[in-house]
């Protein structure tokens, strides 16, 4: 299993039985108190870049190296893109969504059978509670990891709705593979060899899918879906809600709304990468709001190194001119828990 490293005290209800009959939410979702400016957003004064994978992937011609050029430049700023041209059809991504859906759709007995227990990460809940003070989230999860494929506790996968093990099973090396080609163009566009980031993550890489619900919430203002942070991952790309918006990005020191592009896939930098570039890659901190009116589903699959694994800058990204700026961690994910539910940033703890 996945045990978590930090004593949890209990499991929190499920948000969707609080969601049911539009009842205020209890004052342990608010994240705002009232008394400061009520949680909104600020106008996107400049888009998300959109980057085509489908370039990046054939060989040197002018638009390739025009879009690692761009590559380099969204992640070392806003350390996130909407992937395009990746190659996974829009009907695909449908069934994806769709069976993300009907899961969270079937009756509570149903995915109960999936719940997650205090020591385990994996399986059907919602946060796990380390102090009485701790600021819950108006969202359900369903936990389950994908990498390594022979750790796959197909147990808590849930067999109804019907496909949604098949599909899952499908997505995955599809997003393994995407992984696999951005630290490939990441490294190509830092000048680096090809295989700089992928050789110290190893050969046996952790993979997680969190499929992310969130149940309407009368108190927008109030309550959030997920509290502000930065993935402690290596990268994480997100299949977003085709409809409905919900993911912020902290910019400048302003929330922006991340828009919604039907069947691109969200990539953002985890920590983990941000310690790997030295710095240049940006991991960027973000949440989730909720609105009053309608429910969104979003599937995130992170990517970690082998547990074994000791990553930390690659050696052509530290010289005189850039100093290394972080020490090498191992298993930095199991201290990352903490911290957020803290609401402090784990990659300070890794600063030279
Ligand atoms: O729901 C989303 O779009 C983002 C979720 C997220 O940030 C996460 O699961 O870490
Ligand atoms: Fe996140």
């Amino acid at each position: 299993g996945s045990p978590l490293p930090t004593k949890v005290v209990s499991l929190s209800k499920l948000v969707q039985e609080l969601a049911i009959n539009g009842d205020e939410p209890p004052p342990r979702y608010f994240f705002k108190d009232g008394k400061d400016e009520p949680i909104k957003a600020s106008p996107l004064l400049s888009s998300i870049p959109i980057i085509d994978l489908g370039l990046l992937s054939s060989s040197s011609s002018p638009s390739t190296k025009e879009e690692l050029e761009k590559l380099r430049s969204a992640l070392s700023t806003w350390g996130c893109f909407q992937a395009v041209g990746h190659g996974i059809s829009s009907s695909f991504l449908d069934e994806v969504h769709e069976i993300s859906k009907g899961f969270f759709k079937l009756p509570l007995e149903e995915k109960k059978k999936y719940s997650t227990t205090v020591d385990e990460l994996e399986g059907y809940g919602n946060d796990h509670v380390l102090t009485e003070e701790q600021i819950l989230d108006w969202s359900d999860r369903l936990f389950l990891f994908i990498y390594p494929e022979d750790q796959r506790k197909l147990k808590i996968w849930p067999e109804s709705p019907k496909g949604f093990r098949e599909i899952l099973h499908e997505y995955s090396p599809i997003i393994k593979s995407i992984a696999e080609l951005l630290f490939k163009v990441m490294a190509r566009s830092l000048n680096l060899e090809e295989n700089s980031f992928s050789s110290q993550l190893g050969e046996r890489v952790l993979m997680l899918a969190r499929f992310n619900y969130y149940p309407p919430c009368p108190r927008p203002d109030l309550v959030l879906g997920m509290k502000p942070h930065a993935d402690s991952s290596v990268v994480t790309i997100i299949l977003q809600d085709k409809e409905v918006e919900g993911l912020q990005l902290l910019i400048d020191d302003q929330w922006v709304t991340v828009p919604t592009i039907p069947h691109a896939l969200f990539v953002n930098m985890g920590d983990q990468m941000e310690i790997m570039s030295n710095g240049i890659f940006k991991s960027p901190v973000h949440r989730v709001v909720t609105n009053s009116e309608r429910e969104r589903i979003s599937l995130a699959v992170f990517h970690a190194p082998e547990p074994e694994k000791e990553i930390g800058p690659a050696d052509g990204l530290v010289g005189e001119e850039r100093p290394r700026l972080f020490k090498k961690v191992k298993k930095y994910t199991d201290i990352t828990f903490e911290y957020f539910q803290r609401g402090m940033r784990a990659i300070e703890s890794a600063k030279i």
